[in-house]
């Protein structure tokens, strides 16, 4: 596992899993105390290089990381903030998806264990509380995308199956960010733990650095390095912030 270096890296942090512990509901979650602080003094090692790179909205990533607010990528890429502060959110992904809550409320008062996170921008079901709907909830999701000509798309993590406007993953997102100071011209490390940061994983290696899997390799995955829980990621943080750059 390379060291941690403050003046060369450009770090991309997935939320879920990576940041905070699993839990049994999206809202459930608890970000250890030291978590904001840690996540700004690391930030301020990397002269601003650090972004979240999430597939929750921002305004959930900045209630979690109050008053923190990172540069930060949301719902996998619909919603962006730059290291200036500018902000972008697509809204006219959301029009395909205004046809199909309908059908998703329906499948939900049928199948009340499955648990409905909408995100506006990007609808999600999640069988944690009940795994045996999976394939259920997968073959839904797959129909509202074969209806929808292309415009939709099946995301799928822990636990969990989205619904989503096609185009945008973790991968572009940090290619995006790479484009622009202060991320532009350091080498990406993107730290993550599900399915999607594969994509994550994949850009940062393309363009000269490398992934980092949290939890175990298996299933395979793109990342080169692992560490072994959100614990661990909180310390490699530590220690980004606080060794010396190296030669
Ligand atoms: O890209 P991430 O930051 O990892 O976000 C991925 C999804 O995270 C959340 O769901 C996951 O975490 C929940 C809380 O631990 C857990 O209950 C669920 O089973 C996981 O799939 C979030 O609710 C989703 O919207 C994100 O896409």
């Amino acid at each position: 596992m390379p060291q941690p270096d403050s003046a060369s890296m450009a770090v991309f942090l997935d939320f879920d899993g990576t940041l905070v512990d699993i839990a049994a509901r999206p809202e459930a979650v608890q970000p250890a105390s030291r978590l904001p602080g840690l996540l700004a003094q690391a930030s301020h090692s990397l002269g601003g290089a650090l972004a979240i790179v999430s597939g929750r909205p921002l305004a959930q990533i900045d209630a979690f990381l109050a008053p923190l607010q990172l540069p930060a990528a949301g719902l996998h890429g619909l919603e962006m903030r730059w290291a200036d502060g500018r902000q972008f959110r697509d809204e006219q992904a959301a029009a395909p998806l205004a046809a199909v809550r309908g059908e998703l409320a329906e499948f939900i008062d049928h199948h009340p264990d499955v648990h409905l996170e909408d995100k506006q921008l990007s609808i999600a079901l999640h069988y944690r509380a009940a795994p045996q709907r999976e394939a259920a909830c997968r073959h839904l999701i797959d129909r509202l995308v074969a209806d929808s000509a292309g415009q939709l798309t099946r995301l799928d993590g822990k636990c969990v199956c989205e619904l989503r406007p096609s185009g945008h993953d973790k991968g572009h997102m940090v290619a995006a960010f790479l484009q622009h100071p202060p991320f532009h011209g350091r080498q990406p490390v993107f730290i993550g733990d599900d399915i999607t940061d594969e994509f994550g994983f994949r850009m940062a290696q393309a363009l000269g650095g490398f992934g980092i899997r949290v939890g175990g390799m298996s299933p395979a995955t793109a990342a080169r390095y692992q560490l072994p829980d959100v614990a661990a990621v909180l310390d490699w943080l530590h220690l980004l912030a606080t060794a010396p750059p190296q030669d």
